[in-house]
């Protein structure tokens, strides 16, 4: 008999991920806010709103009580909008308090007013051991994993233990799980392909054609290694599924809610509009401005997220977007990250900047991903 868990959020993700770890043998309860999804979800096997047409497993269970939801989990899954994580976890003390269960965070995007990562959030609000926590990311659009075709995702734990345990929850013969202990980096791979999905789904609206798109997520990768790196992560982690992955699926898909948000930004809707359409979650219109702000206070540029800024702002046309792919000067640069470049002295600069400021910190990137 597989695990008891229970997945906190009934959203396309939320329900989706419960299937997963239901076809995997675990035992799954979902908490859903609305009584009435909650009850379609635990009498009918399905949710419609979110995931039309997928039958969902027999055993899967749903309440819209939180405490009966969390009873004996044996781990938890959080699958809300950042935005409300917060407010979501506060709930969640009383009965993690009483328990040892791994928290497991299925998020993709930061706290707008602290620029937290959700793992942080997770760590500050339970004030639970960072080894108790992991997060899940990769190229997972929900509705392909409804529908049972293949795919891999990643999950980071500081504990390798903790990631193992989960990753073997989380599998079954359409969904592979990978580990790593890169928890800062699994986390901004899934908030920074964010962005650049929404500059691709931009030229989209505009037009443009497959050069423009493979420039931007080539140089879009480039941007979301040096901003991860600054942070502490390693830069393979952004090669991975966590990052260059889901890049390609987020930046790919008609079924990106980024991508959709993008494209209509694109064809001339403003953001008010674009906010009001959007009937899901697009993490990456609220986590633009955060990203820039972490970015500035490392001296990381990202031209690409600066520009996506300007068309939500309404302060550039959608159409100007991809020609100037860098702020900086008209200098030619090198192809190579900031981190890897060692023919600007700008570049140069930063990394010993970077370097310096580790050593204050007294420690390396294990130790920075726990702060
Ligand atoms: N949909 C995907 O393909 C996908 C894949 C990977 C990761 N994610 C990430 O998963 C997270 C959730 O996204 P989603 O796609 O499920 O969004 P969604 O818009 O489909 O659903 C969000 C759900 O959260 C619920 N909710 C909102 N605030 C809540 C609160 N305070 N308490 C309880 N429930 C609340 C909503 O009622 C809704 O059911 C996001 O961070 C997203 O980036 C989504
Ligand atoms: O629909 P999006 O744009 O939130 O993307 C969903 C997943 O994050 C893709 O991995």
């Amino acid at each position: 008999m597989g695990p008891k868990v229970a997945v906190l959020g009934a959203g396309s993700w939320g329900t989706t991920f419960g299937k997963v770890l239901a076809d995997g043998g675990a035992r799954v309860t979902m908490w859903a806010r609305r009584p009435e999804q909650a009850h379609e979800i635990d009498e009918a096997k399905r949710n419609s709103q979110y995931l039309p047409g997928i039958n969902l497993p027999r055993s899967i269970r749903a309440t819209h009580r939180l405490a009966k939801a969390v009873e004996g989990a044996e781990q938890i899954y959080l699958s809300v909008p950042s935005k409300t994580a917060r407010e979501a976890l506060k709930q969640l003390r009383p009965p993690v308090a009483r328990s040892d269960a791994p928290i497991v965070s299925l998020m993709k995007g930061v706290e707008k007013r602290s620029g937290m990562r959700m793992s942080q959030v997770i760590e500050e609000v339970l004030g639970c051991d960072p080894d108790r926590i992991a997060v899940a990311s990769g190229p997972n659009l929900a509705l392909e994993i409804a529908r049972e075709q293949p795919t891999a995702a990643v999950v980071s734990s500081t504990s390798r233990e903790t990631a193992e345990l989960i990753a073997r929850t989380a599998s079954n013969p359409y969904f592979r799980t990978f580990v790593n202990t890169d928890v800062a980096g699994t986390e901004f791979g899934g908030v920074l392909k964010n962005l650049i999905a929404v500059a691709i789904g931009i030229v989209d609206g505009v037009g443009y054609g497959e050069n423009t798109k493979a420039s931007i997520i080539t140089r879009g990768l480039v941007e979301m290694t040096d901003f991860a790196v600054a942070y502490g992560a390693q830069a393979e982690t952004m090669h991975g599924l966590a990052g260059l992955g889901d890049l390609i699926a987020t930046c790919q898909s008609p079924l990106s809610r980024n991508n959709t948000a993008g494209r209509l930004l694109g064809q001339g809707y403003t953001l008010q509009d674009v906010v009001s359409h959007m009937e899901q979650t697009a993490e990456g219109l609220g986590s633009v401005e955060p990203m820039l702000k972490l970015a500035r206070a490392k001296g990381v540029e990202m031209p690409i997220v600066q520009q996506v800024k300007m068309v939500l702002d309404g302060t550039m046309n959608p159409k100007d977007i991809a020609p100037h792919l860098t702020t900086d000067d008209d200098t030619p640069q090198g192809e190579r990250t900031q981190n890897g470049q060692d023919d600007r002295g700008g570049a140069l600069r930063r990394a010993f900047q970077r370097a310096r400021d580790l050593f204050r910190d007294g420690g390396g990137s294990a130790r920075r991903d726990r702060s």
